[in-house]
């Protein structure tokens, strides 16, 4: 199995009780799943993804990537492995105004004192159709063309899994649903693995598998 969370717990000190944001969580993930997680604001959504992630430490519990307990590694192979083995897409894109979109697209290589797979790299553009924006800034772009940017970013180290927190809400419905579609084909075509946050039941149902949070805990979990 590509993800297995075993009892996740992720608590907060609110003002008057502790928040159980994550509680007791467990399920497992097979290899070129897309999964995506559902539930009311305040449900635990992003906490659980930060988790799976290695962005935040459970108080208790397991997240096993590829047979790695990323919470037993230290944290400069924590910091290693999430740069080789993680792809994260965020709501607000995050790419760095001052590189055009190829020296974003490769950062995460470069970080890493990596060359590209050229091939790999030039079929993933294609597919994401930014082949004609290479050389723009990204402050030219659209929100959509944005959000493929940082989908190839994401995907440009072949990660072992894609965590993608609420990808689309920067952007309006038709162009949220057309990242989608690229993201889910892209991710067909080169067997990738994801795990997403939504609030939007539209995209959800075209995953192959939605988890429900409520209060922290997994209340359903549905194959499509
Ligand atoms: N850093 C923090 N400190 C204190 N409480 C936190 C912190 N982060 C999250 N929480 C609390 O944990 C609970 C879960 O928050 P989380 O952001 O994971 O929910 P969410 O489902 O992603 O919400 P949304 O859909 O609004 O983004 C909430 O009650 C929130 O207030």
């Amino acid at each position: 199995m590509m993800l297995e969370v075993v009892n996740l717990k992720k608590y907060y000190n609110g003002n008057q009780a502790v928040i159980k944001a994550v509680d007791k969580v467990d399920f497992v993930v097979e290899q070129k799943q897309f999964v995506c997680i559902i539930g009311k604001s305040g449900s635990g959504k992003s906490t659980l993804l930060n988790l799976l992630a290695g962005l935040e430490i459970p108080a208790e519990g397991e997240v096993n990537i590829n047979g790695i307990n990323i919470y037993k590694l230290s944290k400069d192979d924590l910091t290693k492995f999430r740069r080789r083995h993680i792809g994260f897409i965020f709501q607000n894109f995050n790419l760095l105004p001052m590189l055009n979109v190829m020296e974003n697209i490769i950062l995460p290589l470069s970080l890493d004192n990596k060359i590209p797979d050229e091939e790999y790299l030039k079929q993933m553009i294609e597919l994401l159709a930014i082949e004609d924006k290479v050389d723009e800034f990204p402050s030219t772009l659209s929100g959509g063309q944005q959000q493929r940017v940082a989908i190839a970013r994401a995907l440009v180290i072949k990660p072992t899994i894609l965590f993608a927190d609420e990808p689309t809400g920067n952007l309006d419905k038709k162009t949220g649903e057309e990242v989608i579609s690229l993201l889910q084909s892209v991710a067909k075509q080169l067997n990738q693995t994801i795990v997403m946050v939504t609030h939007d039941l539209d995209i959800a149902n075209k995953a192959d598998r939605v988890i429900t949070l409520e209060d922290g805990k997994i209340i359903e979990d549905r194959i499509l």
